[in-house]
């Protein structure tokens, strides 16, 4: 007989834990399928938590900004080897985890560790090593995340050339570093590599970087990313990578040119992790590179099966991933705690500098035919953008002309994805330039920064522009 469960979660990544430790939460039969040794997913163990401690490390590694770690002894800076890069992470993430693990206890949630497959639309096999246990679920939530999609032109079996996954594992710094693909990813590792002194170049074929972003924000990163010495290679493709050579790996570019390198890094997209799980058996059609498709309550085609996080596709983000499997479990259990996400999800990019937004771009609304006005103010205008020296920073609010509603918010420079938060909550109640002109912020802050780009329309708008 299968051990019977009021929920089923398929991955132990964010998606997967916040869904069983809702469910736990909701005083259900909670069991969590996990293949790897340690709970954490993507989110903990090779994406989120390590590139941001890393980036961090890099940043005091390199004097950037003067602050301790610890673990990491500053005096090393320019002559830091791997393990120094590499010490604070392993201390950060397996500190995320044990938290992870604690709070799924609390829930009541029982762990099972091995691969998870459907043997049938209710019962899913869980195969370790040899050995074999079947479990029935009263619902199911598919959490199995996402791995670096691989393109085939790159030998990964060479140990210079290297997915999002395995740039963890490298034991020696390169010299010369090309980044395949300037996407989140590709942008954050290249600004974190290029801080640490290493020669970076980044490759991608289209022409500018992240174009959802808000063009002034790309525009603005890709400028401050050239002045800390990242090297673009826009409209290029790889088209091939010979690693045959025990000095240099080559690669060749669509537009004729070669790199040479001692290290590539391909951040080239995600695809789902759903190949190990027979989807056929339990009814569900997956889509490209693995997606399984759901609709607004997170159901799939079976619509006691769930799914949440990278194994639904964009926005493929831990924040949302996590909100996503919270709504799906309280739809699951017909609770209304929690019956839908917000509609304005913020974007935090952890580039250096970082950058964030929510809300529309101006582009977008110019489409629409929304007629607006940008305010904007930068941290060299402020008090604290003084004391951080952050020159290049800025913060731009765009409004509806009409009526002054905020209708989008992008920021660049340091805490940015923190600073955005102010505007998030802003737009989220709907908010306009009499919330930013009558409210008081502590000083000296970016905060400030709200008030100033707010007067800035205020004033156009008064002055006619
Ligand atoms: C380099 C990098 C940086 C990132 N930075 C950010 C960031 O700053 N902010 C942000 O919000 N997001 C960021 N992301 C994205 C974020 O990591 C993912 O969105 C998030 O981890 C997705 O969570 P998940 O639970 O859906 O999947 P995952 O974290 O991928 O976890 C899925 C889990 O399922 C397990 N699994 C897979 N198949 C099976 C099976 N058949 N049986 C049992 N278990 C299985 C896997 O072992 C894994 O532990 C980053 C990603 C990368 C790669
Ligand atoms: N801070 C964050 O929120 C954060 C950080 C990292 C990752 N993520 C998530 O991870 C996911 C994946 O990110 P990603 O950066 O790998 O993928 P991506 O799809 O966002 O970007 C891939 C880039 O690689 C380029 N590219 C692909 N193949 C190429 C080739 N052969 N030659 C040249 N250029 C090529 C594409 O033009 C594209 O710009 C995203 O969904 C993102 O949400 C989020």
């Amino acid at each position: 007989m299968a051990d019977a469960f009021d929920l089923i979660v398929l991955g132990g990544g964010p998606a997967g834990a916040s869904g069983a430790a809702a469910a736990g939460a909701l005083g259900k039969r909670v069991a969590l399928v996990e293949k790897a040794g340690m709970l954490g997913g993507a989110g903990i163990n090779t994406g989120t938590i390590p590139s941001k401690t890393l980036r961090e490390t890099s940043l005091v590694l390199s004097g950037w900004r003067s602050r301790e770690l610890f673990g990491v002894d500053l005096s090393l800076r320019r002559e830091a080897t791997i393990s120094d890069f590499m010490r604070h992470e392993k201390n950060v993430t397996a500190a995320v985890r044990e938290r992870m693990r604690r709070n799924l206890d609390a829930r009541g949630v029982t762990r099972f560790r091995g691969v998870g497959r459907f043997i049938d639309p209710h019962t899913v096999e869980i195969l370790e090593n040899e050995k074999k246990i079947v479990l029935r679920g009263e619902k199911i939530l598919i959490a199995t995340g996402s791995a670096p999609f691989r393109p085939t032109e790159f030998p990964f079996d060479d140990n210079r050339v290297h997915d999002s996954d395995e740039v963890l594992e490298i034991t020696t710094m390169p010299k010369k570093l090309v980044v395949i693909g300037g996407g989140v990813i590709g942008s954050e590792y290249a600004g974190t590599f290029a801080a640490l002194g290493v020669e970076v170049h980044l490759v991608d074929g289209r022409d500018s970087l992240m174009p959802f972003l808000d063009a002034e924000i790309s525009h603005g990163l890709a400028k401050a990313m050239a002045s800390n010495g990242v090297q673009f290679h826009w409209k290029e493709r790889v088209t091939a990578c010979d690693a045959s050579q025990a000095e240099d790996v080559v690669l060749s570019l669509s537009s004729g040119a070669k790199l040479t390198c001692d290290g590539v890094l391909v951040c080239a997209g995600r695809q789902s992790n759903t190949a190990d799980l027979d989807l056929d058996a339990a009814g569900i059609i997956p889509g490209k590179r693995g997606l399984v498709p759901v609709n607004e309550h997170y159901q799939s085609a079976a619509p006691h099966i769930y799914a949440a996080g990278d194994v639904i596709g964009a926005p493929a983000l831990a924040a949302t991933g996590i909100e996503q499997a919270r709504v799906a479990v309280h739809h699951a259990f017909e609770s209304t705690r929690k019956s839908d996400l917000a509609t304005i999800l913020p974007t935090g990019i952890y580039t250096i500098p970082e950058a964030s937004m929510a809300g529309e771009t101006e582009a977008a609304l110019r489409e629409k035919g929304v007629e607006v006005i940008v305010g904007r103010a930068r941290y060299a205008d402020v008090a604290r953008g003084d004391i951080i020296g952050d020159e290049a920073g800025f913060l731009k609010l765009i409004f509806r002309r009409e009526d002054l509603r905020l209708l989008g918010v992008h920021v660049m420079g340091e805490q940015a994805t923190e600073l955005v938060h102010i505007g998030l909550i802003a737009l989220l109640a709907e908010g306009d330039a009499d919330l930013f002109n009558r409210a008081c912020f502590n000083y000296p802050t970016l905060g400030d920064l709200y008030k100033y780009a707010t007067y800035d329309a205020i004033m156009q708008r008064e002055a006619g522009a």
